[in-house]
């Protein structure tokens, strides 16, 4: 049987550095492969978040670019958000297509107003609601909406708020999307500590994400894997899952 992993002999992914190769090529990717978009709208988001103090836990570009492009291959029209910071992620959801509308939750009073005052001044706020309050809170609403048919299921969900909720979150997200859409949810590896179970007795986060994980692999109408990423945002990676 496989024995679980000693992480200590992989501390190395714990210190990363922010300007290691993995940062390069991430660099080299955006200038060839965004170069149109590099002064773009989305990192004046970026910018007028960290000016504001927001911390930086935002996507970085290429993941963003990569869920934009997740959800056009889904020709996602309808794509809900947990986990708005100053409305980055959001920002590129949007580029998604002209008629694509994005919900996104953030339950901090402020973050909401900036990401309000984010995608307005991006020309997105008519694609973008950000609605404020606890994301559970909020999903049980939408869910009593999508039920009541006062509001149309999504095609497309991207999860990235507290960590420990997110087996909630996911169940919540089954249940307001259609059949065949994609749920991504964020930091499922969080510099490989996600293959530990002692470290999810230290640190909820991961408990959070290995309960995730575990109970979708026993889902009989779920189909999913995680990808691990290295680049600006160091070692972590997406977990991806489409309702059969
Ligand atoms: C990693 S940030 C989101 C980053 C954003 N998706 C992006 O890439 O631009 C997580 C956000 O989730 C919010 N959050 C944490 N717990 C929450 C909860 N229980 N309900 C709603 N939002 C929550 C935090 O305030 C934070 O702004």
């Amino acid at each position: 049987m496989a024995q679980p992993p000693n992480l200590s002999t992989h501390a190395a992914y714990d210190t990363l550095p922010r300007d290691g190769l993995p940062v390069a090529v991430d660099n080299y990717i955006k200038k060839n492969l965004h170069s149109s978009t590099y002064h773009s709208p989305f990192e004046t988001i970026r910018e007028a978040s960290l000016a504001a103090g927001l911390p930086d836990i935002a996507c970085s570009e290429t993941q963003a670019k990569f869920l934009m492009l997740q959800a056009r291959m889904c020709n996602a029209k309808r794509i809900l958000e947990v986990g708005t910071l100053g409305g980055y992620s959001a920002a590129w959801f949007a580029t998604t297509s002209p008629e694509t509308k994005v919900t996104t939750i953030e339950v901090d009073e402020d973050r909401v107003a900036l990401a309000r005052q984010n995608l307005k001044k991006a020309g997105l706020s008519q694609q973008v609601d950000v609605l404020h309050g606890w994301a559970i809170t909020v999903l049980q609403d939408i869910r009593e909406q999508v039920q009541n048919h006062e509001r149309e299921v999504f095609d497309f969900a991207f999860i990235d708020a507290n960590k420990q909720d997110n087996l909630a979150y996911f169940k919540l997200a089954l249940e307001i999307t259609r059949d065949r859409a994609v749920i991504i949810v964020d930091n499922v590896v969080r510099n490989g500590k996600v293959a530990s179970a002692e470290e999810a007795e230290k640190d909820n986060a991961i408990k959070g994400t290995r309960d995730l994980i575990e109970s979708i692999g026993r889902m009989e109408d779920v189909v999913a894997t995680a990808i691990q990423t290295v680049g600006e945002k160091n070692y972590d990676g997406f977990l991806i899952a489409m309702k059969k």
